[in-house]
């Protein structure tokens, strides 16, 4: 069985080492690691681009506090009305950073907020796309499913390798595979770590559409600028929705959806867009 530090010297020359509370210092400057522009005609969608393109967009720290900082601010800025991440072509994401895990311990990870902030994705109330091309693997494609919509470009791999180097997925890869694709593929994708091709992903419900790696961005955005022409507050409660039912029980899903419903008719956009 591979260690994480024998993967890390075979394969990784990576990030420094962050420590958590060295990354409060992180959120007052401009990000380094994610590049961040309104983009679409009206500049409505904001596109945040994964970039540290030497370690496969290797998700250290730094890069995703720079990302749970910038979907904090975006969730709040009313001229965005959906948010796409993407990556590289050759990669969206190699994963969790290996080398700043080599030395976790059990105590101190368990105990501590080690990558607490990896939440921040599911926790954004617009609309958010994966736009993904190349390597979506380990936290790379945990990242993709957190998101509300998966666009994929032809070469897209993603899969859960962690097995390989002797842990298991952290960031949601068990769940979400198992809700998305049923038992039996989560199974294989989570015990073999075997890649997924973006069709078979398609074809097990992760990907909701395959495009040329050229378009993948292109198409997520104009996908975002059609989201973002309807009311934001409506949209807010049709993914809150869809959410619920990964949550929820068939009944308590559908009373839920019909209480919402019910509350669009108390809206001035449901009015404007109906009457
Ligand atoms: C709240 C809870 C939160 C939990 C969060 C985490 C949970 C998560 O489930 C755990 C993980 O993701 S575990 C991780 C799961 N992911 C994996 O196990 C995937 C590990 N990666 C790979 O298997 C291979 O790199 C690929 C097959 C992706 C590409 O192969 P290729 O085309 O031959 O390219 P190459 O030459 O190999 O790499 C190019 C450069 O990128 C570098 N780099 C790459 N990935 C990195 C990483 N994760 N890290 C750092 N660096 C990484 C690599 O070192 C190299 O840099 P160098 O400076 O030149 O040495």
């Amino acid at each position: 069985m591979l260690r994480l530090s024998t993967v890390f010297v075979r394969n990784v020359k990576l990030c420094s080492n962050f420590n958590q509370v060295q990354l409060a210092a992180f959120s007052s400057k401009a990000p380094e690691m994610i590049k961040v522009e309104k983009v679409g005609e009206k500049q409505n969608v904001a596109l945040i681009k994964l970039n540290r393109p030497k370690a496969l967009n290797a998700l250290c720290a730094q890069l995703m506090t720079e990302l749970a900082d910038a979907l904090h601010t975006l969730d709040t800025d009313k001229s965005v009305g959906a948010i796409v991440i993407t990556g590289s072509e050759r990669a969206f994401a190699a994963g969790a950073d290996i080398k700043e895990m080599t030395n976790n311990e059990f105590a101190s990870t368990f105990s501590g907020s080690f990558l607490s902030n990896w939440t921040a994705v599911s926790d954004v109330k617009k609309p958010v796309i994966a736009a993904v091309n190349g390597f979506a693997l380990g936290g790379g494609n945990e990242l993709a499913m957190m998101c509300d919509i998966i666009y994929a470009g032809e070469k897209a791999r993603f899969g859960q390798p962690e097995i390989n180097i002797g842990t298991i997925p952290g960031a949601g890869g068990t769940q979400r595979w198992a809700r998305a694709a049923g038992k039996s593929f989560a199974m294989e994708v989570c015990l073999t770590g075997n890649h997924v091709s973006a069709q078979e992903a398609k074809e097990h419900g992760i990907v909701s559409k395959i495009f040329p790696a050229d378009q993948v961005v292109g198409e997520a955005v104009k996908l975002g600028e059609k989201i973002a022409e309807q009311s934001p507050l409506i949209v807010q409660m049709a993914k809150e929705a869809v959410n619920k039912a990964y949550e929820l029980t068939l009944q308590e899903g559908l009373h839920f959806e019909r209480r919402l419903f019910h509350t669009t008719f108390a809206t001035k956009d449901r009015k404007v867009n109906f009457c």
